[in-house]
């Protein structure tokens, strides 16, 4: 291997063009580039991510397309995708071929994320090496495969409207039910299914990585094995296997540190809602009223334009909600120094699958509130699986809120989840370090290259 490294190969990486999916994209990135590999990173205009120069050693490019800015804000996510591949399809083969003219180097593969689908097609025709990486859960990668198959047998039935099977249980994917499925509140089932078979078609890719751990999902993994034929490699926690300059699209509020100084070990709940969820005006308050009546301290991320329906400005609406001294409000925040703050207790989630990890990672329980897609799952796999989480679900009510809270900060029950919770952080703290299972399955997905 040392022979192929000295020969300074090249790595192009293709990350989906949200935060959820360029942050680990370019922990993957640092991790290869410590082993030796010269880094490319090939993005569209949307969500650019502006080369810093903690990341300076790595090569930026950008695919040509011409659809208007506005697109991704209005088309929804999945619209979105299967434009953004429609439009690239052409124009990354030319990238490509552009970055194969530098005979200095050598592509030794081309890692796409699993939504940039459009990039197998180019690579297949040069005959480059092509491997899938998934930024979601494993089980949310099936989950994809079976709302697909589902929909080809009776077009997913079980989640039409009124017609009260959406509880069910999926036959053999416990603990997901029919309307744990990645199914999306930005488009019809008929537009999510038609983007997750792009997704799921592994075409010439010879092994799919995920940012994911054996020890949390074991039985999705072995079903991927065995449908996809191809090698899996479960690689993550990366943000624990590697240390890699933060690649945040929004500045993060420092100053929500110096807050959580001043409060008591585990006395603060975290409350975020990732990189794009939205929320009513109405469950803000809802919110809002549960945790000041749940006693507990709050630290909160309310993203600028993330609330829908309201008529007064974020900070007007923070200021009417603050009515106590237990709150501190930011609009970004270094969302892994905080969860690994002492102070922090439990974390109010959307259930990001980045969220997930980090939260798993520094063993704070979570509070589950999930928005869309693959988000459900991960919810489910928390409270049922992992048993590290409270999901609430239906209409967002204060009552609900503070039982929530008191439940996970309050009672026996949260001690409970803290400590399974704390004995997974060390479960994957171990998978990174040498020997453990992602650390292993990186040095193999390595030697294939
Ligand atoms: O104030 C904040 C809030 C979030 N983050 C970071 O932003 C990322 C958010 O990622 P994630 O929790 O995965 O949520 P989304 O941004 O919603 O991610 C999208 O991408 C994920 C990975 O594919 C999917 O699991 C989600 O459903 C999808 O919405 C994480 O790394 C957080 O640390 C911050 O740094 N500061």
């Amino acid at each position: 291997m040392e022979e192929k490294l000295a020969r300074r190969r090249r790595v192009v990486l293709v990350p989906a063009p949200a935060q959820g999916h360029i942050t680990p994209m370019m922990q993957l990135a640092k991790a290869l580039h410590l082993k030796g590999f010269s880094i490319t990173v090939a993005q569209t205009k949307f969500n650019y991510l502006n080369p810093s120069n903690d990341l300076s050693e790595f090569q930026f490019v950008t695919i040509p397309e011409n659809l208007p800015v506005s697109d991704l804000r209005n088309l929804g996510p999945g619209r979105f995708l299967i434009k953004l591949a429609n439009e690239c399809y052409v124009s990354f083969k030319e990238l490509l071929g552009q970055l194969l003219a530098n005979e200095e180097e050598e592509i030794a593969c081309v890692i796409y994320d699993e939504f940039m689908y459009f990039v197998e097609v180019a690579v297949k025709e040069f005959k480059l090496r092509n491997v899938i990486f998934s930024t979601t859960s494993a089980t949310a990668f099936v989950c994809r495969f079976v709302m697909c198959k589902l929909y080809a047998k009776d077009g997913l039935a079980q989640l039409k409207e009124g017609g009260g099977r959406e509880e069910e249980l999926v036959p053999e994917l416990y603990p997901i039910r029919y309307k744990d499925l990645p199914s999306s509140v930005f488009a019809s089932v008929e537009c999510s299914v038609e983007l997750f078979k792009n997704t799921c078609y592994k075409g010439t890719a010879s092994s799919v990585i995920i940012n994911t751990v054996s020890c949390l999902e074991i039985s999705s993994l072995e079903w991927l094995r065995q449908e996809l034929d191809i090698p899996v490699y479960p690689i993550g926690p990366l943000h624990m296997a590697v240390s890699a300059p933060s690649t945040s699209l929004l500045e993060e509020n420092e100053s929500c540190i110096e807050w959580l100084n001043k409060q008591k070990p585990s006395s603060v709940i975290y409350i975020s809602l990732g990189s794009f969820t939205m929320v009513e005006t109405k469950e803000v308050l809802e919110m809002a009223y549960g945790l000041v009546s749940s006693n507990q301290h709050f630290l909160w991320v309310i993203r600028p334009g993330s609330i829908n329906g309201s008529e007064i400005s974020e900070e007007e609406l923070l200021k009417k909600m603050v009515i106590t001294d237990r709150g501190y409000i930011v609009k970004w925040a270094p969302q892994k120094q905080v969860l690994a703050h002492s102070a922090v207790g439990a974390f109010w989630s959307h259930c990001g699958w980045n969220s997930t990890l980090e939260s798993l990672g520094e063993g704070v329980p979570m509070i589950c509130r999930p928005f869309t897609t693959d988000q459900k799952g991960n919810a489910r796999y928390l409270e049922c699986v992992w048993k590290v989480g409270i999901q609430v679900e239906g209409k967002l009510e204060r009552g609900a809120v503070e039982k929530a809270v008191k439940r996970l900060m309050v009672d026996e029950e949260g001690e409970e989840m803290k400590r399974r919770a704390l004995s997974l952080k060390e479960k994957l703290k171990d998978s990174v370090l040498a020997q453990g299972s992602s650390h292993n399955s990186l040095d193999d997905f390595i030697k294939t290259l």
